[in-house]
């Protein structure tokens, strides 16, 4: 059990925290979209309610390095656990720098796989240096160790990025690739680009928001059905031309073929990688190949393949069967203890973020833990731009419900827009999304006067506080051949707030600011607002009591 909080008893009330996803602190005005959005909410949190900036980025979430951005993944991970984890993207390039992913059962039944049937290594994923979900460099291993290990075939599948880095980027990736594999390329060992699509248009959906998408990336991928060109790169021109505006992320499928043959469908007895290290967007493809019984989509063939993961994508569920690093073993998170303080828990989001405040929020955990409650709001299948608002309000509406019924000690939730909507691009979308947060927002606090309880408010990384590319000589945004402004679709470096809603302590509660606070912190804060000593394992609280 939680030792009792000596310094103060815990609010009556519930403790509610509150992820406003992708709300960073702008270092400028210039593309932020929060400080051009009309918030008057969040204007009077920060004016009025003890506040402080987190570290959401870099080593203070687990990445390899401060060069890296945060994202949901390691951000929820992070709040949730209370504690940093070296995560996917460094324990992936760990395994590679001292050579132990090679030497481990997975990666050698890949191997044993692909040359024992028709010799076909496929490796499929995000095809980006993003980091967020893969590394372009993990996959350059896979396919040089494949090659050194006899493997005579690669065929590699790859999902065009522009989400964790610039919007139009893919060239960038596919260029020097082709010219890597020019180099490995020899009579006995042929690798090439055989598929491919923009990673929000096939494959890398999640938390079954839309299947569909899973269903045209088997199309290319696996049956090797859909328009046929050259060349990667030929067919990145080619689909931008047909589709002018259309940044990487939502470019359409396209197959590499021969004589009108595609180059690389997946076959019985072929080996077939996953090389995304992040769970959310991975587990349907993997679904998709692994499930003897499916029925999201009509698969049409289902290859008898081999199979890995880069990781394991959920422990629970076991998915996938084989993967090549050990996830990280994520212990001790606040839903547990809370858990086993008898703590009745809520948790709500969007379709969307849904995983992100159950699944990461425990840890990379699918089931609950006893007392948790969780509520799905559906999210919209449509491009976010044109929805900023998304399910806010439905968002708004069930935290309302939740904490009016009284039955919840601890209540969290994620208001998905400022980072959905970041990530399209659209700066007065973004404007309109942080509006629609701001407004719902004050719909919760309202409901938690009302339950006298507390709220902490918060964000697991950066989006919507940068929304143009900026020209690292000029200091300024960044400009497309037409003069507009380049937009920038990725996660921000930049700090988090935490804010501390408190209207019943009498000014007795603070937050206190530390060189090192970050999203690790959350974890004790809550903790102590709910009565409770910190678990041993989690970063310190930043309450102050009077
Ligand atoms: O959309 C996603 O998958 C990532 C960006 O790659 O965003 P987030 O980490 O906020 O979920
Ligand atoms: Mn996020
Ligand atoms: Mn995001």
């Amino acid at each position: 059990m939680l030792p009792k909080f000596s310094a103060f008893p815990g609010v009556a009330g519930p403790v509610v925290t509150i992820v406003l996803d992708g709300y960073g602190i702008g270092r400028s005005e210039v593309g932020n979209a929060i400080a051009a959005a009309r918030k008057p909410t969040l204007d009077r949190l920060f004016a009025q309610y003890p506040h402080v900036r987190l570290r959401a980025h870099g080593t203070a979430v687990g990445m390899p390095s401060d060069e890296d951005m945060g994202n949901s993944e390691v951000g929820h991970n992070a709040i949730g656990a209370g504690q940093v984890y070296a995560q996917g993207a460094a324990l992936v390039a760990d395994a590679i720098a001292a050579g132990s992913i090679w030497a481990g059962p997975a990666w050698q039944e890949i191997v044993a796989a692909a040359k024992a049937g028709r010799g076909v290594l496929h490796c499929l994923g995000l095809f980006s240096d993003g980091n967020v979900h893969s590394h372009i460099d993990h996959l350059k291993a896979l396919v040089a160790r494949a090659k050194s290990e006899g493997v005579p075939t690669v065929r590699i599948h790859v999902l065009l990025d522009g989400r964790d880095v610039p919007e139009t980027s893919a060239l960038d990736y596919v260029e020097p690739f082709e010219a890597f594999l020019a180099g490995l390329n020899d009579a006995g060992f042929d690798a090439r680009i055989a598929s491919g699509g923009g990673r929000q248009n096939i494959t890398m959906d999640r938390y079954e928001a839309n299947w569909a998408m899973v269903d045209k990336g088997w199309r290319v991928h696996v049956l090797g059905e859909g328009p046929q060109f050259a060349d990667c790169a030929t067919a990145v021109r080619a689909l931008r031309e047909m589709h002018p505006g259309t940044i990487d992320q939502d470019l359409p499928p396209f197959v590499i073929a021969e004589a009108g043959q595609p180059i690389g469908t997946v076959q019985d007895g072929d080996a077939v990688v996953f090389f995304n290290f992040r769970g959310d967007r991975a587990i349907e493809i993997t679904r998709a190949f692994e499930d003897a019984v499916f029925d999201k989509f009509d698969r049409q063939r289902h290859p008898k393949v081999t199979y890995a993961g880069m990781l394991q994508y959920d422990g629970d569920l076991k998915l996938p069967q084989r993967f090549l690093v050990d996830p990280p073993a994520i212990r001790n998170t606040t839903g547990e203890w809370f858990a086993k303080a008898g703590l009745a828990q809520f948790a709500c989001s969007e379709t969307q973020k849904f995983g992100h405040v159950t699944y990461f929020w425990n840890g990379n955990r699918s089931s609950k833990f006893e007392g948790e409650t969780w509520q799905e709001v559906p999210s919209d299948v449509v491009p976010f731009e044109q929805r900023p608002w998304m399910k806010a309000a439905e968002i708004a509406d069930a935290m309302i419900a939740a904490l009016q019924s009284g039955q919840y000690r601890t209540l969290r939730c994620n208001f998905a827009n400022g980072d959905m909507v970041g990530h399209t691009g659209h700066f007065r979308a973004a404007t309109m999304a942080i509006e629609a947060v701001d407004l719902e927002l004050a719909r919760v606090l309202a409901a938690v006067d009302a339950a006298g309880g507390v709220a902490l408010i918060t964000a697991d990384h950066g989006n919507a506080d940068e929304m143009y590319e900026i020209d690292k000589k000029t200091k300024q945004p960044a400009t497309n051949p037409d003069g507009s402004f380049k937009a920038k679709t990725a996660h921000t470096l930049n700090q988090v707030p935490l804010v501390l809603y408190d209207n019943v302590s009498g000014g007795r509660l603070g937050l206190r600011q530390t060189d090192t606070a970050g999203l690790s912190n959350i974890a004790a804060t809550t903790a102590n607002l709910l009565g409770f000593e910190k678990h041993a394992s989690w970063d310190e609280s930043l309450l102050t009591v009077k």
